[in-house]
């Protein structure tokens, strides 16, 4: 890890997550919260235009170096980046990807990441297979040590919460194909639940726009990387493109993360009560802290916690369309790890870009609602389902 210093206490990640490491927060007047650098340019001290530690914020500033260290610290990385989106995250990532070479990523996947890989494959005659990521077999067969550059992977998937072993595929990509990287989103489990570069993973990277700020009000993209190499060619995509984080929503980041611990835990005691709950009701729910997901145990082997975004079919889209409508407290939005709680048809909505035709080939239903628990009293949000469900047509048993 940068920076690491041996003596130091190694804490709890909830720990970690509150404090900062002193020398990552350089200032004057020993300000308390990081400051915000509002600036684009830095004055220099010599004709050769050095002398400063930063030129210019396109290629670095100090509130961006700021929660880039945290983040390094917390996600156990060499290094991390904060850049203006999740997307701009997975852009960045797959500048690494030259013409002929391949990616293999899931069928089970953000509508957005499906729409970038399509774009790369149409306009930079990059080959995407898109396979079962909860059969690791699958993702092997299509490794070729000579094309194969990255393997991207989410887990749990969004929207069908499916999981992927992310230590097997990894090691399976790390031995076949030296040259592979192992790229995980770890959005829906955040840096508390789910640590894949110690699962193996080369690369990690997170919609900050999530869990890591909490409160929906800025858009964010973290990257975190297991090494400097990988983390110098980022660095040269970043500088080049312009894609870091602004100096304002990277100290937004910054105080949203100190609270993930606090958050998340609440989010996934009530999404923990809430599936339970709709499971009684006989509806097909998906969620790995249910003993009924197909894959519970390899989840709790590698996280530590199942999160708090779930969705269910009903069998009918127009019931769920009822039930999504009839909720009050649950907002109809798009986007998850919010404290507040968001209800969603994930066909109609996140995942529309993907053509109807591919969503069937990859049997995502068109009845699934997504739910995402924020930190409300959990009677309430049982009740406002309940509500929602009655209005549908659905039997409520409590
Ligand atoms: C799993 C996942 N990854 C990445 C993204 C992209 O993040 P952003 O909206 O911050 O670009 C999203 C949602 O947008 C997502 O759900
Ligand atoms: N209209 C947007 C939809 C964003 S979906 C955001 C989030 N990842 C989710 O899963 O809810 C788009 O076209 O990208």
């Amino acid at each position: 890890m940068a920076g690491s210093d041996d003596t130091r206490p190694q804490y709890h990640i909830a720990t970690e997550l509150v404090h900062m490491d002193s020398d990552n927060v350089k200032d004057n007047y020993n300000a308390a919260s990081v400051p915000i650098y509002q600036t684009a340019t830095f004055k220099q001290t010599q004709a050769d235009g050095t002398g400063g530690e930063y030129d210019y914020s396109r290629s670095g500033n100090p509130t961006r170096t700021a929660v880039e260290a945290h983040m390094a610290k917390i996600m156990r990385a060499e290094r991390a980046f904060v850049v203006s989106t999740g997307m701009t995250a997975l852009d960045v990532i797959l500048r690494l990807v030259k013409s002929g070479q391949e990616i293999i990523a899931g069928d089970d996947l953000y509508g957005g990441t499906n729409r970038l890989l399509t774009y790369v494959s149409q306009y930079n005659g990059v080959k995407v297979h898109n396979v079962d990521t909860t059969q690791p077999e699958k993702v092997a067969e299509r490794l070729d040590p000579v094309k194969t550059r990255l393997v991207l992977l989410e887990s749990p998937t969004n929207p069908l919460i499916k999981i992927a072993d992310i230590r097997t595929i990894a090691s399976k990509v790390h031995e076949q194909c030296p040259a592979a990287l192992v790229v995980v989103d770890n959005t829906m489990m955040s840096p508390l639940l789910q640590n894949t570069l110690e699962l193996g993973a080369d690369i990690e990277y997170h919609s900050g726009t999530k869990y890591l700020s909490g409160h929906h009000d800025l858009m964010a993209g973290v990257i975190g990387c297991k090494t400097a190499q990988v983390a110098d060619q980022l660095y040269f995509v970043i500088n080049s493109n312009g894609s870091g984080l602004g100096a304002f929503d990277s100290w937004l980041l910054l105080r949203g993360v100190k609270t993930l611990a606090i958050r998340m835990d609440k989010q996934q005691a009530n999404a923990e009560q809430i599936a339970e709950f709709l499971e009684a009701q006989g509806l097909k729910v998906h969620y790995p802290g249910l003993k009924s997901h197909p894959q519970y145990e390899l989840h709790r082997s590698l996280a530590s916690g199942p999160g708090a975004v779930l969705s269910f079919e009903t069998g009918d889209v127009g019931v769920s369309e009822r039930i999504v409508e009839s909720a009050r407290l649950w907002g109809i939005s798009v986007s998850f790890g919010c404290v507040n709680s968001l209800i969603s048809m994930p066909c109609k909505m996140s995942h529309a870009s993907i053509p109807a035709e591919i969503r069937k080939q990859r049997h995502l239903p068109e009845d699934l609602i997504r739910l995402c628990v924020g930190i409300e009293h959990v009677d309430d949000l049982v009740s406002d389902l309940a509500n929602a469900l009655r209005k549908a047509g659905i039997t409520v048993k409590q």
